[in-house]
């Protein structure tokens, strides 16, 4: 699969975020997008995935494709229980295979005890694990990450990278995440979007074509750290 953003400009009043903007997106490797905050990562991802209208350009590969999107902030449902706000993406599925999803996901994020509880009976960072269950849950065409890890314990955050990993080596979707974090882009990521702004710009690109579980080796790795600072 392949996702292409021809020429598009985007701005808000008279602030121009994106302007003249290409990049393309496969499904050959794990997609980052890397750069300072306040560059327009965000609105590119809301724009991609519909959120945001823009003013021009083409955004092609996108449409008609369901979307696993995690937002930087939680956005669940106030109103439900931690395991109907996942309900609630899972459509068209059989009850005794939806209660399974359930209990696989929020398994996976650590909190299958917590399912009957309400978000705000849980703390942020725990709020953040559920949005990441149910867009797991949900199963897209295409996984969309916004800093999905911030503020999660280091332990619960190499499960959750892991479980990304072989999810991309076992479906081959389009994967893509925007973080600030050095170490977690060495770790996870192929082919690397440096991006300034605004207007947005690609500073450089990059591929790791090294697999995930050989990138131990530090005076390699370190290459691939020298680019990004
Ligand atoms: N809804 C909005 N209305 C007006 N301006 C906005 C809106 N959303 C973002 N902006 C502005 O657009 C610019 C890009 O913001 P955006 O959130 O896309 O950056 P970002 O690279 O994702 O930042 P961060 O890494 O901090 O999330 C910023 O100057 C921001 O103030």
């Amino acid at each position: 699969m392949k996702l292409q953003v021809k020429n598009l400009h985007k701005s808000y009043g008279n602030l121009q975020v994106i302007s003249n903007f290409n990049i393309d997106f496969s499904s050959d490797g794990i997609h980052c997008l890397f750069g300072p905050s306040g560059c327009g990562k965000t609105t590119l991802i809301n724009t991609l995935v519909g959120l945001c209208s823009y003013e021009k350009g083409n955004i092609i590969g996108f449409k008609d494709k369901r979307i696993s999107y995690i937002f930087q902030e939680d956005r669940l449902l106030p109103w439900a229980t931690i395991e109907e706000n996942i309900k609630f993406v899972l459509e068209n599925i059989e009850k005794r295979k939806i209660d399974e999803i359930v209990d696989k996901y929020l398994s996976l994020v650590d909190l299958i005890d917590f399912k009957k509880c309400y978000p705000n009976e849980l703390s942020g960072g725990m709020r953040q694990r559920v949005s990441i269950a149910r867009a797991f849950a949900y199963d897209g065409d295409i996984l969309i990450m916004d800093e999905p890890f911030k503020g999660l314990h280091f332990d619960i955050k190499k499960v959750l990278i892991d479980y990304i990993i072989d999810y991309w080596y076992e479906k081959k979707n389009v994967v893509i995440y925007i973080t600030h974090d050095i170490d977690e882009v060495l770790y996870m990521a192929n082919h690397i979007h440096v991006l300034s702004g605004i207007p947005l710009k690609i500073q450089k690109q990059f591929t790791i074509d090294i697999p995930h579980n050989d990138r131990d080796d530090v005076n390699t790795m370190n290459k691939y750290r020298l680019l990004l600072v």
